[in-house]
C-alpha cells in the first residue's frame, strides 16, 4: 500500500475517450502492445475527457513557446490486466538480467527483486480504493519532440529501472550535457504542471490529473486549501 492510497475516490463519471492523436506526437507500435499485452476491446491512447483536455491544454502551452514541438505519448490508458503483464514481464527481465534461472533464486534475492519492480510500477491491484493510476484512465507517460522530429535527450529512458529515472537526478550537475537535461526535464515538468498535472515523485515522465497520486500529491506539496483531498478518477 502506497501513501496516496488513503486517498479517497469520488469517480465523476467522465468518459475514457480517445486522445486526439494527431495533436501528438505517437511512440508506435504501442510499447507494451509490442511485447504482447493484450488490452481488449479498449486502445491504450484513450484517457478521461477532463484529462484529453489538459493534455491538449499542455500542448498549447509547449507551442505557444517552441512552435512545432510536440508532446510524445508513451502510454496512457492500462488496463489491470496490463499492468499485472508489465510487472511480470520486468520482473523476469531483471531476472535474466542476473543470468540465473528464477528456481535458483534465493527467496531474499527474489524479495529484492520485486521490490525494484514496484519501485517503478505501481501495484495491479483490483481493490477499487487502490487502482493502478494508468487503470483510472488518468495517468500519462511522456516526453517531447523537437520541430524536427527528434526526442528530447532526458538523459535516460522510459521506464528506465534506475536512479536516473528520479525527475531531479541531474539537478545538480552543473556538466553541460547534464544541465541539458536537467533543463529539458524541466520543460516537460512546467508545461504540464501549468496545464494542471502532477508529476511522479520518481519519475519523469509519469504525469497525472485527477487520481489519488495527483490528490496526494496536491494536499503534500500545499497546492489546495482542503486538507482532505478527493480523487475524481477511480479505476475504468
Ligand atoms: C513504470 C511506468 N510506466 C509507470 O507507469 N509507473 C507508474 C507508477 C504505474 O505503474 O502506474
Ligand atoms: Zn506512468
Amino acid at each position: 500500500m502506497k501513501p496516496y492510497h488513503q486517498i479517497p475516490i469520488k469517480d465523476c463519471g467522465e468518459p475514457l475517450i480517445a486522445i486526439p492523436l494527431s495533436n501528438f506526437a505517437v511512440e508506435l507500435p504501442h510499447p507494451y502492445v509490442k511485447l504482447g499485452a493484450e488490452y481488449g476491446e479498449r486502445s491504450p491512447y484513450c484517457l478521461r475527457q477532463g484529462v484529453v483536455k489538459a493534455l491538449l491544454q499542455a500542448q498549447f502551452i509547449l507551442e505557444k513557446r517552441y512552435p512545432h514541438w510536440k508532446i510524445k505519448i508513451y502510454d496512457a490508458y492500462r488496463p489491470v490486466g496490463v499492468q499485472q503483464f508489465m510487472v511480470n514481464y520486468t520482473y523476469e527481465t531483471l531476472v535474466k538480467s542476473h543470468n540465473l534461472p528464477e528456481k535458483q533464486l534465493s527467496a531474499q534475492q527474489r524479495q529484492d527483486l520485486w521490490g525494484q519492480v514496484y519501485q517503478l510500477w505501481a501495484a495491479p491491484s483490483l481493490d477499487r480504493k487502490m487502482p493502478p493510476p494508468h487503470s483510472t484512465g488518468a495517468a500519462v507517460d511522456v516526453t517531447i519532440v523537437n520541430d524536427r522530429g527528434e526526442a528530447l535527450d532526458m538523459g535516460g529512458e522510459i521506464d528506465e529501472l534506475s536512479e536516473r529515472s528520479h525527475p531531479d537526478y541531474y539537478i545538480s550537475d552543473r556538466d553541460g550535457e547534464n544541465q541539458q537535461y536537467h533543463f529539458n526535464r524541466q520543460l516537460l515538468y512546467r508545461v504540464m504542471t501549468k496545464a494542471g498535472f502532477c508529476q511522479h515523485p520518481r519519475e519523469w515522465w509519469h504525469f497525472s490529473l485527477g487520481d489519488q497520486m495527483w490528490a496526494w500529491l496536491r494536499d503534500r506539496n500545499q497546492l489546495t486549501d482542503k486538507s482532505v483531498q478527493t480523487a475524481r478518477y477511480g479505476r475504468v
